[in-house]
């Protein structure tokens, strides 16, 4: 099966590395190229044996591209919506992308709330409690990741799969599969909490 998954968040939250460290293991540190437009890659993952194929759509967080990205939510099964929590802004903006979410996008859509740059705690200005909290209000499962170490990356994706494949494949008397628990679960915290 396959699965169009896409990346949104402002600019500069770290959509393009947290891909590429989904991809290719690797994060490229050093200048910020703000991605022009949007540009995809794809990903086979198994679940539960199951191959399914993601195909990631990174898109440009820059306001002036919008117009341009607003054409492709209608497609995506699901979004992975990124704040970067050395940035306050990146934050209090996750309520307008939800509500660019909700008008563009299909309506039964996978949501995940993704806290990135979880490794520069020296930074931290956002609590992964405020994260926490504003995922538990909306109903989205929510995760503190880092595209510089990994953390938690590969399991965003995971989730998304093992929550797309569940829907896809589900028949009555099946096992259920609950995304959110299901994160809960996995996820790993910061190994070094700021004192905030
Ligand atoms: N420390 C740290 N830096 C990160 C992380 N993720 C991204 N960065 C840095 O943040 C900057 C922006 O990353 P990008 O991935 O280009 O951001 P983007 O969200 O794709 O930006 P746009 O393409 O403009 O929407 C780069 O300098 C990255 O090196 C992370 O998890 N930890």
């Amino acid at each position: 099966m396959c699965c169009k998954v896409m990346l949104l968040g402002d600019s500069g939250v770290g959509k393009t590395c947290f891909l590429i460290q989904f991809k290719d293991g690797a994060f490229l540190s050093g200048t910020f190229i703000a991605t022009v437009g949007i540009d995809f890659r794809n990903k086979v993952v198994t679940v539960d044996g199951v191959r399914v194929k993601l195909q990631i759509w990174d898109t440009a967080g820059q306001e002036r591209f919008r117009s341009v990205t607003h054409a492709y939510y209608r497609d995506a099964q699901a979004l992975l919506l990124l704040y970067d929590i050395t940035n306050k802004s990146s934050f209090d903006n996750i309520r307008a992308w939800l509500t660019e979410i909700h008008e563009y996008a299909q309506r039964d859509v996978v949501i995940m709330l993704l806290g990135n740059k979880a490794d520069v705690s020296s930074e931290r200005v956002i609590r992964s409690e405020d994260g926490e909290t504003l995922a538990r209000e909306y109903g989205v499962p929510f995760m503190e990741t880092s595209a510089k170490t990994g953390m938690n990356v590969e399991l965003a994706f995971l989730a998304i799969a093992k929550e797309l494949k569940y829907r896809a494949l589900w028949q009555p008397g099946g096992p259920h599969f609950q995304i959110r628990d299901f994160v809960e679960s996995q996820k790993k915290q910061p190994s070094c909490c700021s004192f905030l």
